[in-house]
């Protein structure tokens, strides 16, 4: 092989040696296009059970301890239960009971969640649109507080009516 055979042939094989770092190159970016979003799936999704319950709790913590209402549903919710522990009701009632009241807990719990957004977007500045949120929130919770006293009332007042009367 002559000098100019061989400087035919290095530069073949650089030339060759370039494409495979190439397509070695763009490999690796498609990889890491395709695991990127698994990658940011799985760092959610890998959280331990007892930990997302411990989330879970801290936020409920935090409703009780930074919200009146949530406060008063809980006081008026442990009521109930213990009046209904006091008439001995059946499980149809009970049901009813557990429904009426963990209704206006996890209300109460989203009607906080959106004052904190509006309060997080209009950093507390009055917003038109924030009001509307505001407003219609706390009318989920008025609404299903209603319903948890017609509940009551369905349940409890002849038992207590026959109680007194006894
Ligand atoms: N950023 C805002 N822009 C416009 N109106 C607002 C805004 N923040 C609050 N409001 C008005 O004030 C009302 C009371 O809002 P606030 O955030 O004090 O909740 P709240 O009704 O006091 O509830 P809670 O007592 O459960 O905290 C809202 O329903 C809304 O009409």
């Amino acid at each position: 092989m002559d000098s100019k055979d061989k400087k035919e042939k290095v530069a073949k094989t650089d030339e060759m040696d370039k494409t495979e770092k190439i397509d070695e190159t763009e490999k690796a970016v498609r990889v890491d296009k395709i695991e990127e979003p698994k990658k940011m799936e799985n760092r959610g999704k890998n959280k331990h059970f007892i930990t997302s319950l411990e989330f879970a709790f801290k936020g409920i913590q935090t409703v009780f301890e930074e919200e009146r209402n949530m406060r008063k549903h809980v006081l008026l919710g442990g009521l109930a239960m213990l009046a209904g522990v006091i008439l001995g009701l059946d499980r149809l009632e009970w049901l009813w009971i557990f429904l009426a009241v963990f209704l206006v807990w996890i209300v109460e719990i989203i009607n906080t969640v959106f004052e904190n957004v509006v309060d997080m977007c209009t950093e507390c500045h009055y917003n038109a649109i924030g009001k509307k949120i505001k407003d219609m929130a706390a009318g989920a919770v008025l609404l299903t507080s209603i319903f948890a006293v017609i509940v009551g009332l369905i349940i409890f007042l002849p038992k207590i009516l026959e109680f007194l009367g006894a």
